[in-house]
C-alpha cells in the first residue's frame, strides 16, 4: 500500500516553554508560521527503522542518530522517505515534521489510534528535546499559529490567523544547531504574544518575532526578517539562493 502524507514546515517566531510532569502537556506557548513547500512523507512497514531524506536535487541522507524514533517506534516498526526542500537541524521544524509524518503513516496502515499517533509524535519531540510546539503547529497548520495553551494535538490548543495577502516568503538556511540554544525562557515572549495579538497581521508578526529573537542573541542583517535557530526569514521578494516559501493553507494531509 502506497501511503502519503503532507506537513506543512513551521518557523516559530516567538516561544515560552511550559514544561508538566505530563509530557503531552509540556509544549510552548508561541507564535509560528506554517510554510510551504510541504514535507512529503511516504511509508511502508519494515524490519527495523529507517528515515531517509531526499533533497530536490536527489540528494539522499539516511539518519542513524535521531533520538525521536525512540519513541516513535513504539508505533510499530516503519521505513520513511522524507522529500524535503529544506535541511534538518536548521529551525524549520522539520524533525516535529518527520514524526507527525511517521505517527501519521502507523495511523494509515491501522498501527494505532490518531489521538495516540499525535501524541506519540508530539512526546518523541518533547523527549529528545528537538521542539515543543512544532507538532501541534504543524498538524492544524494553515497560517501563524498561535498556541495558546501548550501541549500535543488534541490537548493543547491553537487559534490559527489565515494570511489572505498573497505574499512571498524566503528563507536562508545558514548553520545547523542545536534546539537546546533555544529552550531557555524570555518572560517578554508573552508581552510580544500580545502585542502580536492586538493587530494579528503578518508583518507584526515578522515586527514581533525580529524583537523576540534578537533578545535571545540571533541577529539577522537583512530588512524586512528575523533570525531563528540557523535560518534567516524574510518578508517580500526572494534573492538567488534564497529559498521560496508560501504560506501553508492546511496542517497535516493524507492521500
Ligand atoms: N544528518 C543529520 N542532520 C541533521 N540532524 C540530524 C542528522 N542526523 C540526526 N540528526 C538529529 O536530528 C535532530 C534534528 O532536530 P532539530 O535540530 O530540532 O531539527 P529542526 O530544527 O529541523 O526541527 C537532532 O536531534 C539531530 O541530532
Ligand atoms: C522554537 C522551538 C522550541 C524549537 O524549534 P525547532 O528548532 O524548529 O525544533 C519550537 O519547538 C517551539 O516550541 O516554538
Amino acid at each position: 500500500m502506497h501511503l502519503e502524507v503532507s506537513i506543512p514546515l513551521n518557523v516559530s517566531g516567538v516561544w515560552y516553554p511550559v514544561y508538566d510532569n505530563d509530557v503531552s502537556k509540556s509544549g510552548s506557548i508561541g507564535l509560528s508560521l506554517t510554510l510551504e513547500p510541504k514535507l512529503v512523507v511516504t511509508g511502508r512497514l519494515s524490519d527495523r527503522e529507517k528515515i531517509i531524506i531526499i533533497r530536490s536535487d536527489g540528494e539522499e541522507l539516511e539518519l542513524n542518530d535521531f533520538k525521536n524514533l525512540l519513541t516513535l517506534k513504539k508505533l510499530g516498526t516503519l521505513s520513511l522517505n522524507v522529500y524535503s526542500e529544506v535541511p534538518l537541524g536548521y529551525g524549520y521544524g522539520m524533525s516535529g515534521a518527520i514524526s507527525l509524518g511517521y505517527a501519521m503513516i502507523a495511523y494509515e496502515l491501522g498501527l494505532t489510534d490518531l489521538r495516540k499517533a499525535l501524541l506519540t509524535a508530539h512526546e518523541s519531540e518533547v523527549l529528545s528535546k528537538n521542539g515543543l510546539g512544532d507538532v501541534i503547529s504543524e498538524y492544524y497548520g494553515g497560517g501563524i499559529i498561535f498556541r495558546k495553551k501548550p501541549g500535543a494535538p488534541t490537548i493543547g490548543e491553537v487559534e490559527v490567523f489565515t494570511v489572505t495577502d498573497d505574499v512571498q516568503i524566503c528563507s536562508l538556511p545558514e548553520s545547523r544547531l542545536s534546539t537546546s540554544l533555544l529552550l531557555k525562557t524570555n518572560e517578554n515572549a508573552l508581552n510580544y504574544i500580545n502585542q502580536f495579538l492586538l493587530n494579528p497581521t503578518i508583518h507584526n508578526f515578522f515586527e514581533v518575532a525580529k524583537k523576540f529573537t534578537e533578545e535571545l542573541g540571533f541577529i539577522s542583517p537583512y530588512k524586512g526578517s528575523f533570525k531563528k535557530k540557523g535560518l534567516i526569514l524574510k518578508l517580500g521578494e526572494c534573492g538567488e539562493g534564497w529559498i521560496k516559501h508560501k504560506i501553508a493553507r492546511s496542517g497535516v494531509s493524507v492521500r
